[in-house]
């Protein structure tokens, strides 16, 4: 439903160009929700608005619904951004129009006539839960509404493809989650192919199918949601995961841990574990089967969609050849295993 080929944006020229997104290619089937996660200045804005050529790309070719945009007139692309629908993190509302006037505007200016906009507009309120709230000002309205207006406005034109560009960063944890239940909602029951922009890790578990990590305007990787949340491909993949599972050693290990290991040092892991594994009593087998002892440090269980991810940060404790027999037994066990340093045993 939406395809890059080579698309890359750069601004500005000479020894001032800002390589903001390099050349990328992107497939977005129909129907699927496709996140794109990156840190600030990763490129995230540059590449969605490169979809419908709010940036025009420096190279490359955009296809929304089989058809290249790139190629178009201004008159043509005009008509063909009816199909791509945009939300933005600030919502964009216009504040002299009520609620009904916003979400009407789109298909005033496409010229539909009166009362198809009103025949269109309402069954749009009623889908976003706005059916109260129709000859309100957005000044009267939350975060949440406002974004749900937004929402409504860019279902106008009865696009093929809704583009969210950082659309729940303004909210709070639980507005956000009734936005994101809402576009979730639209793309079951209108079939609405969903490309998002977050810095939130949170958004992708919840809606996202599919995701791709950018890293200074290059797609470094790309992954289903599962997928990516039990096996990361990437150092800044597991960097986010870590950062979002909030798993990291607490602080006065960290000052303990020594890089090289040492005649009476034992090794501290981090183990990531999905599938079968979770199911399996690893502590125990650690201990009987390679007769190391496992310290605990911290551990949880976390549900992403429809998979189980354990995660630990444990001390294996034995002989050096005991615990490398440990780590070669968890990494031949489907286990993320990282060894995080080296730690000296008192006594
Ligand atoms: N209009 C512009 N002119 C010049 N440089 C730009 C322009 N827009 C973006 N950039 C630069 O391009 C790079 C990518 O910016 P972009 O806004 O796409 O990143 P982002 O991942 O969306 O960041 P954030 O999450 O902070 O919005 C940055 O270095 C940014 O400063």
């Amino acid at each position: 439903m939406i395809t890059l080929d080579n698309v890359s944006k750069t601004y500005g020229s000479g020894s001032q160009a800002i390589h903001a997104l390099k050349p990328t290619n992107l497939h977005v089937p129909q129907g699927a929700i496709h996140g794109v996660i990156g840190l600030s200045g990763a490129g995230k804005s540059t590449l969605i608005r490169c979809v419908n050529l709010l940036e025009r790309p420096t190279t490359g070719r955009v296809f929304v619904d089989g058809q290249e945009l790139t190629a178009l007139d201004a008159k043509a692309l005009n008509q063909a951004r009816h199909r791509v629908g945009m939300i933005f993190q600030h919502f964009n509302l216009l504040s002299s129009r009520t609620v009904f006037a916003n979400v009407a505007l789109p298909l005033e200016l496409m010229g539909v006539a009166k009362r198809e906009i009103r025949d269109r507009v309402q069954p749009l309120l009623d889908l976003t839960g706005l059916s109260d709230k129709v000859d309100k000002y957005p000044a009267e309205l939350s975060g949440g509404q406002k974004q749900r207006v937004a929402i409504a406005r860019a279902l106008a034109s009865r696009p093929k493809v809704l583009l969210c560009d950082e659309a729940t960063s303004a909210l709070d944890p639980q507005t956000t989650a009734s936005i994101l239940e809402l576009l979730q909602d639209i793309n079951r029951k209108l079939g609405l192919t969903i490309l998002l922009i977050t810095h939130e890790m949170e958004v992708v578990k919840t809606i996202c199918h599919k995701v791709g990590l950018i890293s200074a305007g290059e797609l470094v990787e790309e992954a289903d949601v599962g997928d990516f949340f039990t096996a990361p491909s990437t150092r800044l993949g597991r960097d986010f995961l870590n950062a979002f599972l909030e798993l990291e050693p607490p602080q006065a290990l960290v000052d303990r841990l020594e890089a090289q290991a040492g005649p009476s040092t034992h090794p501290v892991v981090r183990l990531t574990f999905a599938g079968d594994a979770v199911a399996t009593p690893l502590v125990s087998r650690l201990a009987r089967d390679c007769g190391v002892d496992v310290s605990i440090l911290e551990a949880k269980v976390e549900s992403i969609q429809d998979r189980t991810l354990g995660l630990m940060i444990a001390e294996l404790i034995g002989s050096p050849e005991k615990t490398r027999e440990a780590l070669d037994y968890l990494e031949s066990h489907d286990l993320q295993v990282e060894v995080l340093g080296h730690v000296q045993r008192d006594a």
